[in-house]
């Protein structure tokens, strides 16, 4: 059964960039001509069912504000800047029951597609979800003294986490206060930790966060594609 009202998004781009490294924290660097910031939040303000977006920016910055835009400061880990931006939601008027996308600044490749069927997924399952690749390589355990393979990891069952993942607000933001302290990389983490079992929604392997250097000419040649005009012109 439908339990939940609005959808909201959380877009987190408050982070350094440390290990992309550049001139520019990563999601402020520019990509097949515009900021890897400005790709993601350009896919989902074009998802009809959004309601409205908080950036969570490092610094203030009023540039991005509009009617379905607001911003906000993050904190010192990812999770406290996803915090920031549940706070900033409920400040602007979304309900406790409301769903939240909450996506990675630095993943400008994730398929509309991809977030439309998270959303269906996350409507009728009450723990929400997130979307994720089944692991498709052999997996090694490293013997961390020299880097000799220790052992084989079955990989049946396991999944890389991507973004966007999808929760009732109220319950994120518990999760997440509960989390303090811990390490906690992406928002399901926080949620199992409550006992909930989000659903995993197979996404596109497109869908990579810009991390490392190596990362910046993947991404630009997906991003190119969905510009045919600017490549014809370079
Ligand atoms: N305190 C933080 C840390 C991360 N992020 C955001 O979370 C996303 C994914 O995090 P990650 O790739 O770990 O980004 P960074 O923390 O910036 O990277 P690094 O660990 O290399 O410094 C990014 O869009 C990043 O801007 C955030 O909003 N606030
Ligand atoms: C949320 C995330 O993108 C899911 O893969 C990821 O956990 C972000 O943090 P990381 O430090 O790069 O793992």
């Amino acid at each position: 059964m439908k339990t939940h009202k609005a959808v909201w998004a959380v877009l987190a781009a408050a982070g350094q960039g440390r290990r992309a490294g550049g001139p520019l924290p990563k999601q402020f660097q520019l990509i097949a001509g515009k900021r890897v910031l400005d790709w993601s939040l350009e896919v989902l303000m074009a998802i009809p069912a959004i309601k409205g977006v908080v950036v969570v920016l490092p610094a203030a910055d009023p540039s991005l504000t509009s009617a379905t835009i607001k911003t906000c400061v993050g904190g010192a880990t990812r999770a406290q800047s996803v915090l920031e931006g549940l706070y900033e939601l409920a400040r602007w008027g979304a309900q406790p029951n409301d769903l939240v996308l909450v996506h990675d600044a630095a993943r400008p490749c994730v398929p509309a597609d991809d977030i439309s069927r998270l959303l269906k997924a996350a409507e009728y399952n009450e723990d929400g979800g997130l979307l994720a690749v089944a692991l498709r390589d052999t997996l090694k355990q490293a013997d961390d003294a020299d880097h000799a393979v220790a052992r084989t990891v079955p990989r049946a069952g396991l999944w890389q986490a991507l973004t966007p993942q999808c929760f009732p607000l109220q319950r994120l933001a518990r999760a997440l206060e509960n989390a303090a302290g811990h390490e906690v990389t992406d928002e399901s983490d926080a949620m199992e930790r409550l006992g909930a079992k989000p659903v995993l929604v197979p996404g596109s392997s497109a869908n990579i966060k810009l991390t490392y250097p190596s990362d910046h000419a993947l991404l630009e040649a997906w991003l190119m594609q969905q510009q045919p005009d600017k490549q014809r012109m370079e």
